[in-house]
Parts: C-alpha cells; sequence; structure tokens
C-alpha cells in the first residue's frame, strides 16, 4: 500500500483574471476551491494510475470538512487525523504571471500528533510513505526525520519532497526518491551551476548522502534520474502550460505510482515525467486520459 501524507494540506482558492493591479480592487473571471496539498496531489495522481493508496495528514474546520468531501468526490481514501484548527487556504492567482498566497497553516496539538505517529505501527514491509509538502509551523522542523526510524523498521520505503536542510537530514534514512528541482538543488548546496556536469555532479552528491534515486525535475526543459547504476536525461512533453501547481507533485506520484508496480525506476521516471507534464498543462491535477496522450511522448536516454 502507498500512503502519502500531506501534514499541512490546503482548500486551494485558485483565481483566473487577466490582470492583478496591486493596492485596486481586482475581479476574477473565474475562481474554485480545490482540494490541494503536496500529499493530496500524490493521491490524486495515483487514483488516475489505478495505484491504491491512503491519504494522511491533518485536517480540520469548515475546510478541512470541504476537502475530505472533494476527496470523498474523486474516491480518494483518506485516514485523517482531525484536529481542532481549520486547514488553511492558499490563493493561487492565475493572471498576467502565476501568484502562489500560501497560508502557514493550523496548529497541531501533541495529543493530535500522538494519534497521527501511532498511523505509522500499520505500516508492513514493501509500504511506500510519500511525505511531501511544509510543515505546519506548531511542528517541529525535524517532523519528518522523527517519522523515518518507525517507517524503516516496519519494512516500509519513503519518498519525500521538502527542501533545504530537512531535506538533507532525511538522506540517512535512504529514501527511495527524492526530486528538488534544478533551483531546489542549487540551493541545497549554496551554489549555481554554469552547466549541466555541475548539475549531475551535484545530484549524483545525494546519492552518495544516502538517497537510493534522484530525479531533479527543469519544468519544459525536462529532467534528470539519477541511479546507482546509470544517469538518464527525460525529455519534457510538448504543450501549453497552463498551471504549474501540482507538477512536481504529480512526477513523484508517477515515480513512485510505477515503481511500486515494477520496481523499474527508468520506468518510473518516464511515467512521473509524464505526468508532471500532463499536470502542467491542466487548470487542475491531470487526469488519466491526459497522462496517456503525454506518456509516448517523454523520450528517456542514458546520459551517464
Ligand atoms: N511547461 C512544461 N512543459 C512540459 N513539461 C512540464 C512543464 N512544467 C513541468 N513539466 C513537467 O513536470 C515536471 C515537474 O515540473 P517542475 O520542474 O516545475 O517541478 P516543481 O518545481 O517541483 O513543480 P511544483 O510547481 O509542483 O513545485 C517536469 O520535470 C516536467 O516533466
Ligand atoms: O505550502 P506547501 O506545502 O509547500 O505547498 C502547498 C501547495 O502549494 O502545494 C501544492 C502544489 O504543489 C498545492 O496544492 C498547495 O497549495
Amino acid at each position: 500500500m502507498i500512503y502519502t501524507v500531506t501534514v499541512n494540506p490546503a482548500l486551494d482558492y485558485v483565481m483566473q483574471l487577466k490582470e492583478v493591479k496591486s493596492g485596486e480592487v481586482n475581479r476574477t473571471d473565474d475562481c474554485q476551491f480545490l482540494a490541494g496539498g503536496k500529499g493530496i496531489n500524490v493521491s490524486q495522481i495515483l487514483n488516475q494510475l489505478s495505484v491504491d493508496n491512503t491519504a494522511w495528514g491533518f485536517v480540520g474546520g469548515f475546510t478541512g470538512k470541504e476537502l475530505v468531501r472533494q476527496l470523498n468526490v474523486k474516491k480518494i481514501v483518506s485516514d485523517f487525523v482531525t484536529i481542532s484548527d481549520d486547514t488553511r487556504v492558499n490563493v493561487k492567482i492565475h493572471a498576467q504571471k502565476e501568484t502562489e498566497i500560501n497560508a502557514a497553516g493550523p496548529k497541531i496539538d501533541a495529543q493530535e500528533i500522538a494519534a497521527f505517529k501511532a498511523r505509522l505501527d500499520d505500516l508492513n514491509a514493501g509500504d511506500i510513505v510519500v511525505l511531501s509538502g511544509s510543515l505546519a509551523p506548531s511542528l517541529p522542523t525535524d517532523f519528518y526525520e522523527e517519522l523515518l526510524p518507525t517507517i524503516k523498521e516496519n519494512g516500509a520505503e519513503f519518498a519525500i519532497d521538502t527542501t533545504g536542510q530537512a531535506l538533507l537530514d532525511t538522506l540517512k534514512y535512504k529514501p527511495l526518491v527524492i526530486k528538488p528541482n534544478h533551483h531546489e538543488l542549487a540551493d541545497l548546496f549554496n551554489t549555481t551551476f554554469a552547466n549541466k556536469e555541475e548539475l549531475l555532479d551535484a545530484a549524483k552528491k545525494l546519492m552518495d548522502m544516502g538517497a537510493q534515486n534522484v530525479m531533479i525535475s527543469m519544468a519544459g526543459d525536462g529532467g534528470y534520474l539519477i541511479t546507482k547504476d546509470h544517469i538518464y536525461h527525460g525529455t519534457a512533453a510538448k504543450g501549453i502550460a497552463v498551471n504549474s501547481v501540482g507538477a512536481g507533485d504529480s512526477m513523484i506520484a508517477g515515480f513512485v505510482g510505477t515503481y511500486y508496480k515494477t520496481q523499474d525506476p527508468v520506468e518510473a521516471f518516464r511515467v512521473g515525467m509524464a505526468c508532471g507534464g500532463a499536470t502542467a498543462f491542466t487548470e487542475d491535477i491531470a487526469v488519466k486520459s491526459q497522462i496517456d496522450t503525454v506518456l509516448p511522448q517523454i523520450k528517456v536516454e542514458e546520459v551517464q
């Protein structure tokens, strides 16, 4: 079973307008609430790939109720810990540019945290836990790292989508896959890359530090997969990007869902790239037909 963990989910309030004029009253052409959060987006893609999964995390208040209602409509199985505070609303402004305003997130108390951690005792060998997204401010900065010994002791694997030192601190527990984008990769080592070789050298350092597989995503420029044996480049699908929100989550979902079925990291990377591209080409998270349309365009070649 795959479990997606979104400790700080969100109702995404997606607002469409031609132009935002700062300091003025702006009126939208369209707006909608969508269930959001990095792990929840992963669950949505896993469902599209017909890979059983359960969404874990914390939800609360009227916003949390609406989020769970939307997941139920999409037949996404969830087992959230209900908290007394409200799930946050993140604003996604689609105008002359894409602007995101993400709220910090709710208060989560010690009893609610303990109830969440108890779920990890149900993990079995072969399960995969996908840890994605920001931490609510009341959670300790090493919250993800706190979960890893129990995950590994139960014989499960984990994937993690976070950034900075929080990501580096998880590598000693050997994540199945991590996926920084190329900006996040540079930030990890406080550097910039003059060329592809420097980028790949940095990605290989993450393997040396413990990652089993590393994907580096580069939006419309495709991405790289580093495995213990080789390095691969994947081409980005050709299309009109209408929404970058969730592309990275979709790429992780495509990898984890395919790896769970095949144990083939290269095929998992190819499907991940297709899921990312399909989401980039649609307003919401991609559905199966959109993924299937993009998949044949993804060419993966060994580069080292
Ligand atoms: N404009 C695009 N055209 C084609 N494919 C894209 C585009 N944007 C994203 N993708 C696909 O999605 C993958 C992940 O996108 P990206 O590199 O933007 O991840 P990210 O920065 O983690 O995204 P997110 O905004 O979800 O955090 C890319 O490697 C690519 O395969
Ligand atoms: O604040 P975080 O957890 O870093 O990101 C949250 C978020 O921006 O990520 C998803 C897109 O990846 C959105 O659905 C959601 O609003």
